[in-house]
């Protein structure tokens, strides 16, 4: 509990010495400008010009990027700024307000804790993170956060309402890849995941990373970020600046969709930088695969002239090997491809 960089960093004056990254992924002084060819869907006039019209969007933005904004989703704007609220209340409460849910393991599925893997990792990275399942709402909401007190009445309705939104992003995706309508069912979607990251001012931001490069292991990730800027996506080998947009979710396409889709998706690294004077809030929402359902690319999409490139796994190996490899994601597929 007394990792947690709500608990000292707004004391200190320097970067501690293990929160210094390499030198050669730091992210140094270089400013990195916002990427105005980063796609932005809007969604209801995408379908109110015909669904045809949407699912290509929606594809086009997934297969050529993997990494897009979303706005005129649907999702309240008041329920958002709610959500976003609580997320801040929460990490300001006092310690022994949050003490509880502090934990190092993993695979508990309510957690507090601080940077990726600390007790595993080289250097520390500048985030706090809690973390938990929330589908069905039922079967975990007894192990959510109790206080502040409107957090599970908030977050149940967030839940709800994300859940059908990624639901309706996937059904569009997969309309465009020629799946069958329910080819994302309760199997490859019913791992759902609510987290916040916070990421307080740090002492040297160009010493510093909030995250590390890294690929999402998940289906998809629908990020809320706040008015701050700190996320970048990296794209023939640059780093590109995400713009926060009022009331957009940065939608990021996991390696689950990358297997399902035999390589048409990519899902592309990002990372999160720090400032030194802005406080900085975002709101995950992930679905992936359950743990033991199989995840594999989609028949439709295999024939001859394209074979599989990707073997059929249980979600849980490929989570396993994820955390095992110990560089975030970029070389997961090693045990996963179909090798030639
Ligand atoms: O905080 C952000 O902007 C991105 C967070 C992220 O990449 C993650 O939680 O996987
Ligand atoms: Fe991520």
């Amino acid at each position: 509990m007394e990792k947690l960089l709500s608990n000292w960093s707004s004391a200190v004056k320097s970067l501690p010495e293990n929160y210094v990254i390499p030198v050669d992924s730091r992210p140094g002084d270089v400013k990195v400008p916002f990427c105005k060819s980063i796609p932005v869907v809007d969604l209801k006039t995408a379908l109110s010009r015909g669904r045809h019209h949407a699912v290509q969007q929606v594809l086009e933005a997934s297969c050529d990027f993997g990494f897009f904004q979303l706005i005129n989703h649907g999702v309240d704007d008041d329920l958002m700024i709610d959500t976003m609220r609580v997320a801040k209340e929460f990490f300001d409460m006092p310690n022994e307000d949050k003490a509880s849910l502090y934990s190092e393991d993993p695979n508990k599925e309510c957690r507090l804790f601080t940077s990726v893997e600390y007790e595993n990792e080289k250097f520390h990275f500048w985030r706090d993170n809690l973390h938990h399942q929330c589908h069905p709402v039922d079967d975990f909401i007894h192990l959510w956060p109790q206080k502040p007190i409107r957090y599970r009445d908030v977050i149940t309705k967030y839940s709800i309402q994300m859940g059908n939104l990624s639901t309706r992003v996937l059904e569009l995706i997969g309309e465009g890849l020629g799946l069958e309508p329910d080819y994302f069912g309760d199997e490859l979607t019913g791992n759902r995941i609510f987290s916040i990251n916070d990421f307080p001012p740090c002492p040297s931001p160009s010493l510093a990373l909030g995250l590390p490069k890294h690929c999402d292991p998940t289906l998809t990730t629908f990020v809320q970020q706040d008015d701050i800027c700190g996320l970048q996506v990296y794209r023939n080998g640059e780093w590109l600046g995400v713009e926060p947009i009022p009331n957009a979710f940065v939608v990021i396409l996991g390696q689950q969709a990358q297997v399902i889709s035999n390589g048409k998706i990519t899902s592309p690294a990002h990372r999160v930088v720090t400032t030194s004077k802005d406080h900085r809030t975002t709101i995950v929402f992930a679905m992936s695969p359950k743990l033991d359902s199989i995840v594999e690319p989609a028949k439709v999409l295999i024939d001859n002239f394209n074979p599989p490139l990707y073997k059929a796994f249980q979600f849980k190996t490929f989570r396993k090997t994820f955390r095992e490899k110990k560089d975030y994601g970029e070389e997961v597929f090693e045990d996963f491809h179909v090798k030639a």
